[in-house]
């Protein structure tokens, strides 16, 4: 009798051997994206400004027996983004993967944005990126090939209130595709972007409260889409952009827009159970199959009723009172 052999590339040890950098992976998406490919078997870099966040989020992985180390990063400055990667590749021999997730804007009508606002934030999103791109590429991947994803925002049908993020955002997709196509042929080097819709992570805590396709997305369901394109699963998925955002980028508004074909007290979409539903749904100090429980440490507040508070805002005046709010 013959047997029938299948080599699975879904296996608990996906990302073993790999080294991963992970820009704002203390936080947010960037945090969840590390505790999945930690727990796929990857030793995972986390960089940001703020140290005490990275250091409490590399603490949470190696409690649950993951490898995490922990750097200093503005990735608006290309000097410290190649010191980084040159110091993760003496140490580590490798970069193998790069998640460029550190992002974000202030909200502002197009009306009242200086040029220094618009440049600050493509300055962030747009050359961030490109920074850490280049320095991947210059210190390692050039030679030995390596895998990239983008995490940009769902800016299909503009931003209204962001036009600086829209931009620069589309700037990064631009560029994702453009990259794949001269960097494959080294050594098979795949770049992708990841597009969220409106997810309700810490990133949101100065954002309005804005729903308009039915639910808002969670941390995990962007980090899983991040950590398939990343995965040998995606060997040949390279210069797209995949929308996390539940369709509301194919509404005829978006998913930022002030309509909706949605009715999001009807909607039947569950979201995905993920890391951080089963934080909240297991108790803070609860021990679960001899791992310790991790506490959440920065949860968001539940975002629900959001429409309403938002609709004002792109006509000049805030949706929730103030002005664009910066972190
Ligand atoms: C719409 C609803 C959709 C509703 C839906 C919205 C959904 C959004 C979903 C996205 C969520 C996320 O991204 S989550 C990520 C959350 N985190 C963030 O967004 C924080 C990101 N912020 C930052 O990193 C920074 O603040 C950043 C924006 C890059 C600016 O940093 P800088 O230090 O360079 O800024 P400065 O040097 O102080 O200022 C540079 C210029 O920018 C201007 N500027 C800076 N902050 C400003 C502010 N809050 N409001 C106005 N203007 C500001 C200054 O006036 C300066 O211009 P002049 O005065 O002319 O000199
Ligand atoms: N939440 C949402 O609805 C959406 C989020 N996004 C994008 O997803 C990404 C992750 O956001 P999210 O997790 O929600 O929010 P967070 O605010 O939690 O994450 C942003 C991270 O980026 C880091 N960061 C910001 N500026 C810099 C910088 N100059 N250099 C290095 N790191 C920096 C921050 O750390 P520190 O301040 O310590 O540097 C923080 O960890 C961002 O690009 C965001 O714009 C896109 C669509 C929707």
């Amino acid at each position: 009798m013959s047997m029938i052999g299948y080599n699975s590339v879904f296996k608990k040890d996906l990302f073993k051997d790999q080294v991963i950098l992970v820009t704002g992976g203390g936080t947010g998406i960037g945090r969840c994206t590390a505790h999945e490919l930690a727990s796929l078997g990857a030793t995972v870099i986390i960089a940001a400004r703020k140290i005490d966040q990275l250091i409490n989020t590399a603490r949470e992985i190696e409690l649950l027996g993951g490898k995490c180390e922990t750097m200093a990063l503005n990735i608006r400055d290309p000097k410290q983004a190649v010191e980084v990667v040159q110091a993760i590749v003496a140490k580590h021999g490798k970069l193998t993967g790069l998640v460029n997730n550190a992002g974000g804007q202030f909200r502002s009508p197009a009306s009242k944005l200086s040029p220094n606002g618009f440049a600050a934030v493509v300055n962030l999103n747009l050359m961030g990126t490109f920074n850490l791109c280049k320095a991947a590429f210059d210190t390692y991947m050039g030679e030995h090939g390596g895998s990239i994803v983008n995490v940009t925002l769902d800016c299909r049908n503009g931003i209204p209130g962001m036009l600086h993020s829209g931009a620069a955002r589309a700037g990064v997709i631009n560029m994702t595709k453009t990259l794949a196509i001269e960097w494959g042929p080294f050594n098979g080097i795949r770049i992708n972007c990841v597009s969220p819709g409106m997810m309700m992570t810490s990133g949101l805590k100065t954002y309005p409260e804005h729903n308009p396709s039915s639910r808002m997305g969670t941390e995990s369901e962007a980090a899983a889409a991040v950590v398939f394109l990343l995965s040998p699963a995606a060997s040949y998925i390279t210069g797209i952009n995949l929308p996390v955002d539940g369709a509301s980028s194919l509404t005829c508004a978006g998913t930022y827009g002030t309509e909706t074909l949605f009715n999001p007290k009807t909607s039947l979409m569950k979201p995905y159970i993920g890391w951080l539903q089963q934080q909240e749904g297991g108790g803070e100090e609860e021990e679960t199959k001899g791992q310790p429980a991790v506490k959440e440490l920065d949860a968001p507040e539940p975002i629900i009723h959001l429409y309403e508070r938002y609709k004002g805002f792109v006509n000049g005046g805030s949706a929730n009172g103030g002005g664009g709010s910066k972190l």
